[in-house]
């Protein structure tokens, strides 16, 4: 392809993913797999930089921009070799008209740079959370440790305990100390959350929104395989991906449930009241994850945000009745909303006042109302927001 070409192709994916973005359709990274599954000619450096163009031109736009040319050319009015490329030629873009659409170059759609500035994100650290993340990795306890891992190349030790960062795109999948187990991909922050929830050998632990179970592996080694681990999740494509992944780690306590949407409570009958510690890792907008998904700022709106806030509110109540007297809570999004954070605690204190939020021990992070939050721009961290509540 050339490089008009591929600006082309950039644009045209661009359409899909707003699209996707309005529609809650596929994320980026699918769209361009898909783009690309339909023109097998196009090579892996055609596909490398029709990549990088798309995800400059997302971070780049605040509001959802009209068309994928908009956003594009928004771009390159801050890339004079990118503009030159609007030149008509082969399969290039055709050049610019006076007067034609061109997005507004900002971090996200003016009322969420509003919601983030209440939530004390501004200015550099509202920036920094379009930044390109570093590929983190957690040293599985239950195989191999930090100290003693000999790697293919060695990785910056972090606070938490079994951290470890390499450069992004560091191809750690292809070693064979990850296809053996001892490590795991894991995003510092996301690593410090569940020191945060200090889940202890012999405990019952219940991860409520295990997902894929990128948290359930950090519990295990935590409990050092001792104990009884259960992971939930409504998502039966996420979860399934969890029991391969738990073989592979030596993760033997984790038993999976599925649940039905709105009918957890049936699922989990058996549970109530019996868990030391129920993790929340509960579903939300995602605002700490944008340096992966930066679309995702496209995709939220004021309404989507209120049903996500639902939600938590409704996963926090289970997590109540499913924890015994004394037992915990651990409540984490990986959002910097306040709404999806302290917001959330308070709203769930003052329903439930035997409850009360604990001070974090974290070896980093700052704290947020009633917990602590963890930003790229601070902490090199996703964003995240932890709290942890003690039932009386
Ligand atoms: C933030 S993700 C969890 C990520 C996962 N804990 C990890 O560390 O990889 C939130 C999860 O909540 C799940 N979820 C959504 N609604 C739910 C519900 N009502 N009950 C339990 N889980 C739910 C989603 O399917 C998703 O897997």
């Amino acid at each position: 392809m050339t490089p008009s070409a591929r600006v082309q192709a950039a644009i045209e994916v661009l359409d899909e993913v707003i699209e996707g973005a309005r529609a809650e359709g596929a994320p980026a990274d699918r769209l361009i797999a898909k783009y690309f599954k339909q023109r097998r000619y196009a090579g892996s450096k055609d596909r490398r930089a029709v990549r990088e163009l798309v995800y400059r031109a997302i971070r780049h736009c605040g509001e959802v921009p009209k068309s994928g040319r908009a956003a594009m050319l928004s771009l390159a009015q801050t890339d004079p070799a990118l503009l030159a490329l609007f030149d008509g030629e082969g399969h290039g873009p055709k050049p610019v008209c006076e007067g034609e659409p061109v997005a507004e170059s900002g971090v996200a759609p003016v009322w969420l740079v509003e919601r983030l500035a209440q939530s004390g994100v501004e200015g550099d650290a509202a920036q920094s959370m379009l930044g390109r993340a570093p590929l983190d990795v957690r040293v599985n306890a239950l195989k191999a440790d930090r100290d003693g891992i000999d790697l293919p190349e060695p990785g910056e030790p972090l606070a938490a305990p079994q951290a470890l960062r390499f450069p992004s795109g560091t191809a750690v999948e292809q070693w064979p100390q990850y296809r053996d187990g001892q490590i795991e991909v894991q995003d510092h922050g996301s690593q410090l959350a569940c020191l945060a929830a200090r889940a202890m050998p012999g405990e019952t632990v219940i991860d409520l929104c295990a997902g894929a179970g990128g948290k359930t592996l950090s519990l295990a080694a935590a409990m050092q395989n001792e104990g009884r681990l259960l992971a939930s999740d409504t998502d039966r494509g996420r979860l399934s991906k969890l029991a391969p992944r738990a073989e592979r780690a030596g993760a033997g306590i984790i038993e999976t449930l599925l649940m039905n949407p709105n009918a957890e409570l049936e699922a989990l009958s058996d549970h109530l009241g019996s868990a030391d510690l129920v993790l929340v890792d509960a579903p939300c907008s995602g605002t700490g994850t944008w340096r992966r998904k930066p679309e995702a700022k496209w995709r939220l709106t004021p309404e989507r945000l209120q049903k996500y806030t639902e939600i938590q509110d409704r996963l926090l109540d289970i997590a109540a009745k499913l924890t015994k007297p004394g037992g915990r809570i651990a409540f984490i999004t990986c959002s910097l909303l306040d709404a999806e954070g302290t917001d959330r605690i308070a709203a769930f204190i003052a329903d439930n006042p035997t409850w009360k939020a604990e001070q974090l021990e974290l070896p980093v992070g700052e704290p947020r109302g009633n917990g602590t939050r963890l930003d790229p721009f601070h902490h090199g961290t996703d964003g995240f927001f932890v709290a942890i509540l003690r039932s009386a």
